[in-house]
């Protein structure tokens, strides 16, 4: 069997809502990963690929082939703010930021409207525009990462664009074991084509921090 590997990198921020310390194992307990608005990680994620036999040009696949993922980090992950549908704090934390209004996740500007690009239950990637859209309908998917379309020129096209560039939705607590689950499942999804398989996905969110998922 064949593996080879390719290392991306971005940088991002989360709030780990879901951190319990154990005061007999951590000598200090105070879950500090759990602060809002978020903490930052230089992130890099490790994609596996395995493959029994190679192809014509005698690779598992050229790295080259996974130049679409380096694009989706860059566009989707990088210098993203990552709140979670399941933190406690996102419903309060978008009505402070002026992008929810009865339970409706709204853009507060005049012509202005979001674009999203959506990982799905099935990892499949969606392409959307809004103006306004419930909040419960985000909840069926997996990511989503926006970009604001609109004017910039006013202080509050400005705040909105820096805004909704800035920020993208998971589903689950951003934990690096949930974002290596995540990877796993959407590279190999997006990559059946290749006729190769994403054996595992390390994320480290520190150099001596890292969660695997897969054929570990
Ligand atoms: N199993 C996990 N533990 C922790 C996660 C995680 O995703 N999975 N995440 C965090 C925080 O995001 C934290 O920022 C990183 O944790 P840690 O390695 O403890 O970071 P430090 O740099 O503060 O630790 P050092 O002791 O200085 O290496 C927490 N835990």
């Amino acid at each position: 069997m064949f593996e080879i590997s390719k290392t991306f990198e971005f940088s991002a921020a989360h709030s780990v809502f879901s951190q319990r310390l154990s005061k007999r194992w951590a000598k200090n307990a105070y879950p500090k990963c759990r602060r809002l608005p978020g903490h930052g990680h230089n992130y890099r994620l490790v994609v596996y690929l395995q493959s029994e036999k190679l192809d014509s040009s005698q690779m598992v696949t050229d790295f080259g082939h996974l130049r679409w993922l380096k694009d989706f980090i860059g566009e989707c992950f990088d210098h993203k703010l990552i709140l979670s549908f399941e933190d406690p704090a996102f419903y309060v934390l978008l009505e402070k930021l002026g992008l929810l209004k009865n339970e409706t996740f709204s853009l507060p500007v005049e012509g202005a409207q979001v674009e999203a690009v959506a990982v799905k239950e099935d990892y499949r990637l969606e392409k959307f525009n809004f103006k306004e859209m419930e909040l419960s309908k985000f909840s069926s998917y997996t990511f989503v990462s926006f970009r604001y379309l609109g004017e910039t020129s006013t202080p509050e096209g400005d705040f909105y664009s820096r805004l909704i560039d800035g920020i993208a939705f998971f589903r689950g607590s951003p934990t690096s074991e949930n974002l290596a689950r995540f990877f796993y499942y959407f590279v190999n999804e997006n990559i059946k084509p290749l006729g190769v398989k994403c054996s595992k996905v390390s994320i480290f969110e520190t150099p001596s921090s890292c969660a695997t998922f897969g054929e570990v």
